[in-house]
């Protein structure tokens, strides 16, 4: 008789979010708790993770994810290292909600310091609702992350069926479970039959090919983002920055153009030392260096085809090593 494939060793960090929430009925979709179901009852109600990979799990966060802060980025990714520097694990899943799961997914992707698959995963409906999207989700995670054929991808995102990179995707709507999407630079791939199919890979640096070590970080510089709009001034701007912001991501209008309004306070901002990138408000293409603003003249940065919110974990992780705005502008080019 033939051996049963050795299954690998999957760790599955829970962090609350819509997965793990609850409603007062199954048609309650909107108003529900998120954050309420414990890791243990997640995979017990997934008995078909024990056919794809040998589970356990852990309770890293209880949260819905708009509370998610750098300090909860620098824990998680910590314990992601730890679990994965062992041998006896062979990849992670995090379940999470999807508000910030973008964010949380590409911060791992720059500080992660493994080829082993982490998956992040959520749902866009609560436990309790009829065809709650989160177990299937969370099984296609599962065999995702225990799958030979992820290994070396960076940090994936699968949602709704699909593959996605972490620098990549989006929440593109408030709502409907196929929110995630990688509009315009195109998924990986999907996830059918119990098999992950892979057509692109992410041409960025990630994981271990990064320049960026958070295992000695306590906390991360201040990054505030401000949005461009008609009629902008620059109050928003100078308030973080008597904050004591250490950079500002400016989401700007169209492919990053700067307001006249705002330049002066820009300007000075970046005198006295803090790091300013132009991005865009518009969710697509690219903000290029030298195009609505002399980056050179200005010492600004472009933020390339980042959104602005992922433009912020760039940035807070290049100021962890340098200030200096042609270095910045390198790794944005880079990452
Ligand atoms: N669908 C969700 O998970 C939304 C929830 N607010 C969260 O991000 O935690």
């Amino acid at each position: 008789e033939a051996a049963a494939p050795k299954l690998g060793n999957v760790t599955i960090l829970a962090t609350g979010g819509t997965i793990a929430g609850t409603g007062a009925s199954s048609t309650t979709t909107i108003g529900y708790t998120a954050a309420t179901v414990g890791v243990e009852r997640l995979i017990q109600a997934v008995p078909e993770l024990a056919k794809v990979a040998n589970v356990t799990g852990e309770q890293v966060f209880q949260i819905a994810s708009e509370n998610m802060s750098n300090e909860h980025w620098l824990t998680l990714a910590k314990r992601v290292n730890v679990l994965l520097a062992q041998s006896n694990v062979d990849g992670i899943v995090i379940t999470h909600g999807t508000d910030t799961l973008e964010e949380t997914a590409y911060f791992l992707d720059l500080v992660v310091k493994s080829k082993k698959p982490v998956v992040l995963v959520g749902a866009m409906r609560p436990s309790t609702a009829l065809s709650a999207d989160g177990p299937l989700n969370l099984y296609n995670a599962v065999l995702l992350a225990a799958s030979a054929d992820a290994v070396g991808k960076g940090v994936l995102v699968a949602m709704n069926d699909q593959i996605h990179a972490a620098r990549d995707v989006s929440k593109t709507n408030t709502s409907t479970p196929d929110s995630f999407k990688t509009t315009e630079l195109g998924m990986l791939g999907y996830i059918q039959g119990n098999k992950p199919y892979f057509y692109h890979v992410s041409s960025r640096k990630h994981t271990t090919d990064t320049e960026f070590d958070i295992s000695n970080l306590q906390s991360l510089p201040q990054v505030d983002i401000v949005y461009g709009y008609a009629n902008m001034g620059p109050a928003a701007l100078n308030a973080f920055i008597a904050a004591g912001a250490k950079g500002i991501i400016h989401a700007g209008v169209g492919d990053g153009s700067l307001a006249h309004k705002v330049v002066p306070s820009l300007s000075a901002a970046r005198k006295q030392g803090t790091v300013i990138v132009r991005a865009s408000r518009v969710g697509q293409g690219i903000v290029a260096r030298n195009g609505e603003a002399n980056d050179d003249e200005l010492d600004f940065v472009a933020a390339d085809t980042l959104n602005p919110q992922k433009a912020r974990i760039l940035l807070m992780l290049a100021l962890t090593k340098t200030g200096n705005s042609k270095e910045i502008q390198r790794m944005f080019y880079t990452y």
